[in-house]
């Protein structure tokens, strides 16, 4: 009988692309940072580097995207062993959730079970300011409404459960932890902790998409993070996910500003030391 299901990515991909890696380095780091955009400047300060091009990994995806260089960059982070995605998927490229979220799964395969998820976002809670840190919470998974979940298609039972639980997605103890680190650091007045929605972009969001999402208690908005968060939660990882206010979302029709990716650039290089510096002290403390 014809298969009526759609493709997802077949195991033999994560396990090929796994075992190359493996082939290709000896750092078997438990920790992986996903950088955001503009945000790929963390792994230059990694020693000890491997640097593998997502092009010579077998079913790798490629990035398409300005500011997401497109390599892994394995080494040590403040002391241990770190891989480091510089670049990350999105389902506005073309690419289906299951594919954006590829590289979690093979992560997992090569042991990983932190997972530190780093984005640039709007923000839509008016008391946040361009270049808070904010530490998410939890998450709206606006396309999972209409059935984007990377999750879709038949259960990898060696992966996880068909039905994972989600209202513990990011990690208490984490997200505890990395509010130290932001005192220590001296960065307590720019951090904030709120919820993040993911939207499939690649438009940035009406007025309109923008005051509807405040009543939803959105505090912040971007274009990805939830299909590697749901993924890395599905194989049980322990995740953080860190979301860097480029921008102010557009709530008043009097405002005569523009969203644009060239400022979400900007002020990702210019948080981009006190990210490092707060990555760095973390992963220490780990
Ligand atoms: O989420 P990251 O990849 O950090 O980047 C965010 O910034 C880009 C738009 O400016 C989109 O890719 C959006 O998702
Ligand atoms: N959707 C969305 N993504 C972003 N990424 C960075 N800023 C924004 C924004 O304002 N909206």
């Amino acid at each position: 009988m014809a298969c009526l299901m759609e493709s997802s990515v077949p195991l033999q991909s994560y396990k090929e692309a796994a075992e190359w890696i493996l082939a290709h380095t000896d750092q078997r780091p438990r920790i992986a940072v996903i950088c955001g955009s503009g945000l790929g400047t963390l792994a230059e300060t990694l020693e000890n580097k491997t640097v593998i091009p997502y092009e010579d990994i077998p079913h790798f995806p490629s990035s398409t995207v300005p500011g997401h260089a497109g390599r892994l960059v394995f080494g040590l982070l403040n002391g241990k062993q770190c891989v480091c995605m510089q670049g990350r998927f999105h389902i506005y490229e073309g690419y289906s959730m299951s594919t954006v979220a590829f590289p979690v799964r093979v992560f997992s395969l090569l042991g990983v079970d932190t997972l530190i998820v780093t984005n640039a976002a709007g923000g839509i809670n008016s008391n946040y300011s361009v270049g808070d840190i904010m530490f998410i919470k939890d998450h709206i998974n606006m396309p999972g409404f209409c059935g984007q979940n990377p999750l879709r298609g038949p259960n990898e039972d060696g992966f996880g459960v068909r039905f994972p639980c989600m209202s513990d997605a990011y990690d208490q103890h984490l997200r505890h932890l990395a509010m130290d680190c932001t005192q220590e650091l001296g960065l307590q007045d720019i951090v904030q902790e709120g919820i993040y929605c993911m939207l499939g972009g690649p438009s940035y969001e009406t007025i309109a998409e923008c005051n509807m999402l405040k009543l939803l208690g959105v505090d912040a908005v971007g274009m990805s993070t939830v299909p590697e968060v749901i993924t890395g939660r599905h194989c049980r990882m322990h995740i953080l996910g860190i979301s860097l206010i480029t921008n102010m979302a557009i709530l008043s029709y009097n405002s005569t500003a523009h969203a644009n990716h060239q400022e979400v650039l900007q002020t990702s290089q210019l948080r981009a030391a006190a990210l490092i510096a707060l990555l760095t002290n973390l992963v220490g403390k780990m």
